[in-house]
């Protein structure tokens, strides 16, 4: 089952060179905490660029339900009517988040300090995520939140009516869980702190200060100390919001594995806790190139240029760096297909909690298609073929996960013989443009089986 219909097979065939330019949309992360940010302010937000991928979709419409006057002008513009901090309103009906974690994980910290109630759904993926890592500590603001067991959802949460400040240790490294907290204590009194020992995506904290909100950070021996102060009057911006490396992965890497391919994604944001993924490439030994390096909205940003790369060879990718590419592993083991040798990625168990277990999704792919993989609970491994020896042949599930599908549409650009996805319909989620987009590019991808 699609997340939003009916299955959509698609099929990927081998092609000649991928060229030209490759206009890839605005980031998802910053798309949902424009959103979020822009109805928590005072006043109207403007906002250009937005990802208009059906998880956006969703937050935009879960932040009219809590009062927020969201609309869209067309064309990626938008406008948010903020409410501002504690002026959420109690929602009529139940939210439904549909694919999203970082909608429903960032709104449920959203509204967690004001004294309404909400219930949070999605579908079936979202529904089978682990909510307790954002829900334990918010029940430490004085929010209660009852779920299905396991704390997933269907769940509904009662925001605190006096809302305590928290001091917080996240532990898993998860950006959506320190934004969560951070957004739930804007509207407690007095000093927020959270603490991570790995890094993780920092845009929460650039945008809240940005929104005019007091934060702090300290890098210490425990890790990265963040320390808001509640209650302050965010003031409305006007976003750019840069394009998404995520999204900007899939051209990239299949330039580097189709032969002859020499392809340029304009403007994407580099933003070192989110650009782990081109340095491995690199490592690889990937012909990728940065060119007209600049910096928009304060975030860093280039034109990436990839080119057909016929000597990749397998590498060790460092667990430290994991966070900082954590959803472009699965399109990263598809180039690790295409080189020599054993590519390792360790330090990685929070792929199992994605929109699918992304190493076990991944693992049975590949290895339909002929590669090997091996698996612990937080490593896995891919033994490359090389360049022309990637079988190919076979179908593979998405598992209603967007990145799954669309790695394995890369594959079947670069393998032997084509490679089918059983349902391509969750790709909008997040890149509802691709399949267009890699077309123009001369990726041989359609509708329907082989
Ligand atoms: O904060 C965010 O915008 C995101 C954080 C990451 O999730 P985790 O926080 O669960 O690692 C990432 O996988 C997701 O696509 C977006
Ligand atoms: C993990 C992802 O998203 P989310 O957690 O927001 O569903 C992703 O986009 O790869």
């Amino acid at each position: 089952m699609s997340a939003h219909g009916d299955p959509i097979p698609m099929t990927s065939q081998a092609c000649g060179p991928l060229t030209g330019t490759a206009d890839v949309p605005g980031d998802k992360s910053i798309s949902h905490r424009s959103l979020i940010l822009g109805a928590m302010a005072v006043g109207e937000t403007t906002i250009t660029g937005l990802l208009e991928g059906q998880d956006v979709l969703d937050t935009a419409r879960a932040m009219r339900a809590f009062g927020a006057q969201v609309v869209d002008h067309g064309g990626g513009r938008w406008s948010v009517h903020g409410v501002g901090v504690g002026g959420f309103a109690e929602p009529d009906n139940v939210i439904d988040c549909g694919n999203s974690g970082t909608g429903v994980r960032l709104i449920m910290g959203a509204m967690a300090t004001s004294p309404i109630t909400a219930t949070f759904t999605g579908d079936a993926s979202l529904n089978g995520r682990p909510m307790a890592r954002v829900t334990d500590p918010l029940s430490l603001f004085g929010c209660v939140a009852v779920g299905r067991a396991g704390g997933r959802l269907p769940m509904t949460l009662v925001g605190a009516a006096e809302p305590v400040p928290v001091r917080y240790a996240v532990p898993v490294p998860s950006a959506q869980v320190k934004s969560a907290v951070l957004l739930a204590g804007l509207n407690a009194p007095g000093q927020t702190v959270v603490i991570e020992a790995e890094a993780t995506r920092d845009h929460t904290e650039r945008m809240l200060a940005g929104f005019g909100a007091e934060v702090t950070v300290e890098e210490t021996a425990e890790g990265r100390v963040i320390t808001l102060t509640g209650q302050p009057e965010l003031s409305p911006q006007h976003i750019e919001v840069p394009r998404d490396p995520s999204s900007a992965a899939f051209p990239v890497c299949a330039a580097l594995i189709v032969p002859g391919s020499d392809v340029l994604v304009p403007g994407i944001g580099l933003n070192p806790t989110r650009a782990g993924l081109f340095t491995t490439l690199r490592e690889m030994g990937a012909d990728l190139t940065y060119e007209n390096e600049r910096e928009e909205g304060g975030e860093p940003v280039a034109d990436l240029r990839a080119r057909f790369s016929p000597d990749l060879r397998g590498i060790s990718v460092p667990p430290e760096r994991a966070a900082s590419m954590i959803d472009e592993y699965p399109v990263l083991s598809v180039v690790a297909a295409f080189a020599e040798g054993r590519t390792e990625m360790r330090g990685v168990k929070e792929l199992r909690v994605k929109e699918s277990d992304r190493i076990d999704a991944m693992a049975r792919g590949l290895r339909a298609n002929g590669i090997e993989v091996e698996e612990g609970p937080d490593w896995w491994a891919v033994t490359g073929r090389g360049h022309g020896k990637v079988p190919g042949g076979a179908t593979c599930a998405s598992q209603l996960d967007h990145r799954i599908a669309m790695s394995f549409l890369i594959l079947g650009m670069a393998a032997n013989a084509p490679v089918d996805v059983d349902d391509a319909g969750p790709i909008a989620t997040s890149f509802p443009i691709f399949e267009p987009l890699m077309q123009r590019l001369g990726a041989r991808i359609s509708r329907g089986a082989a």
